[in-house]
Parts: structure tokens; sequence; C-alpha cells
């Protein structure tokens, strides 16, 4: 039976294939190059050391396929500011269109207006989407376990890492971590929410985390709805949470974010403390 994440992805190729028809491949891949250097994403996020401080993954989120319309975001490149402000680490912003609102457009608004790591928020299923995410400014890349298979997972990983970008490895089970972990990846996320039923379960982190490379940053995603939620994560070792729906429904994301890392801050004190 096709889950979620196959339609998703059906639509996804159908609009890329008209983006490479637009902007050939070699057209994308000299602007690619032609950008300074990404950032440092990793490092941004707290890599490479022990987790002392909880980091927030921001994202720039209009609509899901689970909620449907989740904000008006009029100035996508204002937003990102204030959660640069708040103190977020990293900006993430969806580019996907069908399912989410997102475009290439708001990833350049993003870009343009903070200083810190931005995060091209999208089903990667092809090489093409790595180069078009630098050209554009984009510091990491998601790719999700679940949307491919171990050479093509492989194949993204290594063209991140020759393009001097980052990706957030995406996994929701055992399985998928393993997979990832093989592979080498140094970020590691666990998306609570199942992209093929787009089911919540918070649990799914307590299950997984353990499990999660020591040396790579661990990161809690989604079903954040306060700062509860946040302590939960960093409570059971995440070193970073990627935070959509509860930033964009908030009259003031600046302040959000700034509560966010308190609770995050709090909760990793209390987890050194009991050790
Ligand atoms: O809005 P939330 O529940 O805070 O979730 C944010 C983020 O984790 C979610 O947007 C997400 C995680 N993985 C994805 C993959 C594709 C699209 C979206 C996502």
């Amino acid at each position: 039976m096709a889950t979620v994440l196959d339609d998703i992805i059906v639509g996804v190729r159908e609009d890329l294939a008209d983006r490479v028809r637009l902007v050939p491949a070699a057209e994308v891949e000299a602007a690619a190059a032609a950008r300074p250097a990404a950032l440092d994403a990793w490092a941004a996020l707290g890599g490479g050391a022990p987790v002392r401080d909880l980091r927030i993954i921001a994202e720039v989120k209009r609509k899901s396929p689970s909620k449907g319309a989740l904000a008006e975001i009029s100035d996508p490149a204002a937003l990102a500011a204030q959660y640069e402000r708040g103190g977020a680490s990293v900006i993430s912003v969806l580019t996907e269109r069908r399912r989410f609102n997102g475009s290439l457009a708001d990833l350049d608004a993003v870009r343009d207006a903070v200083g810190i790591p931005v995060l091209r928020k999208d089903f990667t299923v092809d090489e093409y989407q790595v180069h078009e995410a630098r050209a554009h400014g984009a510091d990491l890349v998601l790719l999700i376990v679940a949307a491919l298979d171990d050479a093509r997972l492989r194949g993204l990983l290594e063209l991140t890492h020759e393009l001097g970008m980052n990706a957030l490895v995406e996994t929701h089970t055992e399985e998928e971590i393993d997979r990832a972990a093989v592979l080498g990846a140094r970020i590691v996320g666990v998306n609570v929410r199942n992209l093929k039923t787009l089911d919540v379960d918070r649990s799914v982190f307590a299950r997984l985390a353990d499990r999660l490379p020591a040396e790579a940053v661990a990161v809690a995603e989604s079903g954040v709805r306060g700062p509860e939620d946040i302590a939960y994560y960093a409570g059971l070792g995440a070193g970073a949470v990627l935070v959509g729906e509860a930033l964009v429904t908030h009259g003031d994301p600046v302040t959000r974010v700034e509560d966010f890392k308190r609770a995050g801050a709090a909760a990793i004190a209390g987890r050194l403390a009991a050790h």
C-alpha cells in the first residue's frame, strides 16, 4: 500500500523534473560552486563536545499534511531573524511546495536575513537537490532514511560532505538509526512523527535515544507543544530539538525560543546532576 511518504515523493519528483528543465544540472552545480563556503552546522549544534546546552532548530513552516495551514507567514526573513534573536542555532526552511507550501524563495529570503546555518528541509531524493540547496545558500540538507535505499543515502551524504555541507539524517526506527550510523552520519534526528502515517508519538524518542551514535549530534524532531516537551527530549539526551508548529503559531517567536532554550538547559543540568 502506498504510504503518505510515497505520495509526497511522487509529487516531489514531478516538481523536481520541472525545475531541472528550467535550470539544467550544470547550471545549478556552477551556482553551488560559486557560493561562499557553507557554515558549520555541526559545530553550531554542539557537535564533538558533551551536551551542556540545548540547541534549537527553528523551522519556517507554513503548512503540513497532518495539520493543513499553520500560519500566514508573510515575511519568512523577519520570522527567521526573530528565531535567531531568541537564540536558535539553526533555521530550518521547508521548501517542499505541494504539502508544505514552501519554496526556494523562502530559503533565499531566510539565507539573506540570518548569520546562522540554514537547513533546506525537503524530501531529498536526487543529487540535483543537494547542489540546488547549496546554490540557494543552505548549509545543511535533510536526508530521510525511510525515503532512500542505502546506495542513494550513501551517495547523497557523500555529495553533501563534498560540498562542505552537513546533513540532518532523519530516522524513525532502530533499523534506520543503524543504517545512518554505518554511513557515519554526524547529525542524526529521530522524527517522532511517522511519515508513513503522520502519527506523532513522543515516546519514540525515549525508546530510540540510547541507540543514537554517541559521536553524532542527537536531534529530536517534531511534536513540541511547549517547554515541557523540550524538557522531555533534553532530559532523554537530545542535543538539539527541531520545532515548527509551536513556533510559527506563537505570537512572540523571540520569547518562545528563549523559553525553549531555558527549559532545555534546565533539563540538561538536571540530567548531568543525576549522572
Ligand atoms: O511542527 P513540528 O511538529 O514541530 O515538526 C517540525 C519538524 O520536525 C517537521 O516539520 C518535520 C520533521 N521531519 C520532516 C520531514 C519532512 C517535512 C517536515 C518534517
